[in-house]
């Protein structure tokens, strides 16, 4: 579905994503791990062209979207939920969604609001709160929830359980595996543990580099993996 080859990627003359290689099929969730800056949000903000590389190649489904405008890629079925939770601090849940519906093609829609509180149980009670009187946790649902309203192919979640509460990460886990049924997911994680737990392979990035890749029970008992590239 997503074939990401060999990408260098700059900002300015500072050489940062320095030649990137990965897949990800259908169905699959699978997880981009590194420390504090190995470059895994750079990576990201180049599929979902942010960032344009200047050397290499980005395909989704058979087509060169290496250098497309970032609302094409949306437009392509490619939904991004970026490390900052932009959640309108004004808005209530309900309309934080509402909002998320309208700039969707009416065509393209597929959920309806109901459908997304079915995914996120917790929002429904939510729905009338304002965005800024939601903890950490449920405003990183309001963000999950406004990326599935475009009814995305692929959805790149970066760290999603940055700043949350073990109890929380845990309740994040249960809905991004029942969301592998209506989405491939591609995951952005310093938190070994919680992404491995869930995803089918995962690949290390250090320094710009993918450093190692395979599936998620083999480098869950590799060591030395996370101790040299993982560990906090
Ligand atoms: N706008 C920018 N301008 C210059 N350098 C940047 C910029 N954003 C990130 N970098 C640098 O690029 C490298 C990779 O950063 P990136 O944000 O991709 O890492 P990351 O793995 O996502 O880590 P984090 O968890 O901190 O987001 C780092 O050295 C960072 O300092």
């Amino acid at each position: 579905m997503l074939s990401v080859k060999d990408i260098h990627v700059y900002y300015g003359e500072s050489y940062v994503i320095q030649g990137v290689d990965l897949h990800v099929n259908e169905g699959e969730i699978v997880c981009l791990l590194g420390r504090n800056g190995a470059g895994k949000s750079t990576t990201f903000k180049s599929i979902v062209g942010y960032l344009h590389p200047r050397k290499g190649k980005i395909t989704f489904e058979d087509k060169d979207i290496t250098n497309n405008r970032t609302f094409k890629n949306i437009r392509l079925g490619i939904g991004y939920v970026p490390e900052d939770r932009r959640v309108f601090a004004d808005l209530t849940v309900l309309e934080n969604l509402e909002v998320a519906f309208s700039a969707v093609n009416k065509a393209d829609i597929k959920w309806q609001v109901e459908d997304l509180f079915e995914m996120f149980p917790l929002l429904k009670k939510l729905r009338n709160k304002k965005g800024g009187e939601l903890s950490g946790g449920e405003q990183q649902m309001v963000t999950i929830a406004r990326a599935m309203a475009t009814n995305p192919k692929l959805l790149l979640l970066d760290e999603p359980c940055e700043g949350l509460a073990p109890v929380i990460v845990e309740q994040l886990a249960e809905i991004i595996v029942r969301l592998k049924e209506n989405v491939t997911i591609l995951l952005a994680e310093q938190n070994a543990y919680f992404a491995l737990s869930i995803s089918d392979r995962g690949y290390v990035i250090d320094k710009g580099k993918i450093v190692y890749s395979g599936s998620a029970s083999i480098l869950k008992e590799n060591e030395e993996i996370q101790k040299r590239y993982l560990a906090v």
